[in-house]
This record gives structure tokens, C-alpha cells and sequence, in this order.
């Protein structure tokens, strides 16, 4: 059975909004758990927009007492600033079951693109040894929607990667304009490549319970998904009627005015 490792970024975007601790990350986390995900995956971004250093180490110290994989993601070359201590020192402090790298740009909105193997893999081999050094699983984030972009992921196991993360933004986007099927094949067969070379196969972004099914039907490779966007969306819509009803019980045993 493939993984489910929930993100639960978007929590923090909503309790960032209001200041506070509500809704609190790691109650979340606990209820994803409780559900039965296999994990937990937070991305803190340096600008601190959604998850800050207090939130890794507090779902750091929950995924560990339950024995779960904590998942942190990353752009490791991205320098530290106030209240963000930098990819690798969060590593080293919490150490994560796994690590995985993403090549975000500052200002990026969300996740846009993997590495460019060819490019980037000298300068990614010292991080991957720094890290899998501290028992960290090293996933690196790739293309497989471009012949061209994905020409290099054979690199990622050269330079001692354990995994890659298949970024499937695009397969997504595919999958919503009803396009899909030949972008299933590209990803497959990047899958089926790092496979060859032992790498393990990771996937993430934008998947959601439409789009799933589907992407693991065509790429049966796949050990673990991250999902958070898509994931947290739904559990409000799924929440939604339940609350207002939560509500309305209350207005109704308060039984007080009455509407004209
Ligand atoms: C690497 C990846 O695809 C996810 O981590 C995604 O980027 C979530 O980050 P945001 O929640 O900041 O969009
Ligand atoms: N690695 C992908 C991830 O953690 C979640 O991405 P998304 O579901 O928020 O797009």
C-alpha cells in the first residue's frame, strides 16, 4: 500500500490569519493520525508564511512518540533569517525519518518545479550526505512532465539520494483540462528509470481524491504521497454541514429570539 503522509501546511495558513493557535497544527496532525495517515509532512517556508521552527519541532516530537515518519521539506539552499534557522539546521535538530529537498525560489507561491539533476546534483551531494549522516531518508523533488527537465534524474541516485518526490503540479493541471493520459505515461516512465537505479518513488502536489486514483493506477511505483492542499480543502467541505449543524444546536437550545 502506497503512503499517506498528510501536509498540514494549510492549517497554519489559517491560524496564522488570526494570530493565536487556532486551529492548532499539531491537533490536526493528532486527528490526521488518529484517521490512520501514515505520516506527517510540513514545508516551512522561510518568509514563515505557514509553518514556523516551533511547529517542526513540536510535530517532530508527536510523529516520534507515535512512531510515525515525519516528513520535512525544503529548499536547503535557501539562507537563514529571523525565525527561520535554514533547511539544514532544522534537520539537525529535529531529524526528520525524512528529508526531501525542493528547489524553491523566495518569492515562489507554492512548489513549481524539481531539480535540474544535471545542474544541480554537484551541489546537492555534500547536503545528501549531510543529511542522510543525521538517519535522515533523503527524497530529492523532480520533473517528469518534461522530456527534457527529467533527462538527469538518474543523478539523484549517483549522488546517494534515497528517494525522489515526482512533482505531479502538472499531471494535476492535466488531469482537471481531462488530458492526462499522456502525461501518465511520462511519469511513469520516470518512475519505472528511477526505479532501475534503485531509487525509491515519492509523489506530491496538487493530487487530491479526484486525480489519486487514477496517477497510482499508472504509476504503481509510488511508496509514499504527500497531500495537503487538496486533502484539507475536502475536509472542510466534508466538515462543513456538521459544524453549522453543531451551531445551529446550540442557537436552538439557547432557544432565546427568534428570527423574524
Ligand atoms: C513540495 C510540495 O509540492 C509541497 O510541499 C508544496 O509545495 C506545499 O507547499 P505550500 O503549502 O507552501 O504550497
Ligand atoms: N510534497 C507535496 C506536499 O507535501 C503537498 O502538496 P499539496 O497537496 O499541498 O499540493
Amino acid at each position: 500500500m502506497t503512503f499517506l503522509s498528510v501536509n498540514v501546511n494549510k492549517i497554519a495558513v489559517l491560524r496564522n490569519s488570526r494570530g493565536g493557535n487556532d486551529p492548532d497544527v499539531v491537533q490536526a496532525a493528532r486527528a490526521c493520525l488518529h484517521a490512520g495517515a501514515h505520516g506527517i509532512t510540513v514545508h516551512p517556508r522561510p518568509d514563515a508564511r505557514h509553518i514556523r521552527a516551533a511547529d517542526v519541532h513540536a510535530l517532530a516530537a508527536l510523529t516520534a512518540a507515535r512512531g510515525v515518519e515525519f516528513n520535512l521539506e525544503g529548499n536547503p539552499f535557501a539562507p537563514p533569517r529571523p525565525g527561520y534557522p535554514g533547511f539544514l539546521a532544522l534537520c539537525a535538530a529535529v531529524r526528520p525519518a525524512q528529508a526531501t529537498l525542493v528547489p524553491d525560489g523566495d518569492a515562489q507561491l507554492t512548489s513549481d518545479h524539481g531539480f535540474d539533476f544535471a545542474r544541480d546534483a554537484e551541489r546537492l551531494s555534500p547536503l545528501v550526505e549531510q543529511l542522510r549522516g543525521l538517519g535522515c531518508r533523503v527524497s530529492l523533488f523532480a520533473d517528469a512532465w518534461d522530456p527534457v527537465r527529467s533527462a538527469g534524474v538518474e543523478h539523484a541516485a549517483a549522488i546517494g539520494a534515497d528517494r525522489i518526490e515526482l512533482y505531479t503540479g502538472p499531471y494535476a493541471d492535466a488531469f482537471h483540462r481531462g488530458e492526462h493520459a499522456s502525461m501518465l505515461e511520462r511519469f511513469a516512465d520516470v518512475a519505472r528509470r528511477a526505479r532501475s537505479v534503485g531509487l525509491g518513488v515519492n509523489a506530491g502536489h496538487d493530487l487530491s481524491q479526484e486525480n489519486l486514483g487514477a496517477f497510482l493506477a499508472a504509476v504503481p511505483e509510488v511508496l509514499e504521497v504527500s497531500i495537503g492542499h487538496a486533502l484539507i480543502g475536502e475536509a472542510l467541505h466534508d466538515g462543513l454541514q456538521a459544524t453549522v449543524r453543531g451551531y445551529l444546536a446550540i442557537l436552538d437550545g439557547a432557544g432565546v429570539a427568534s428570527a423574524p
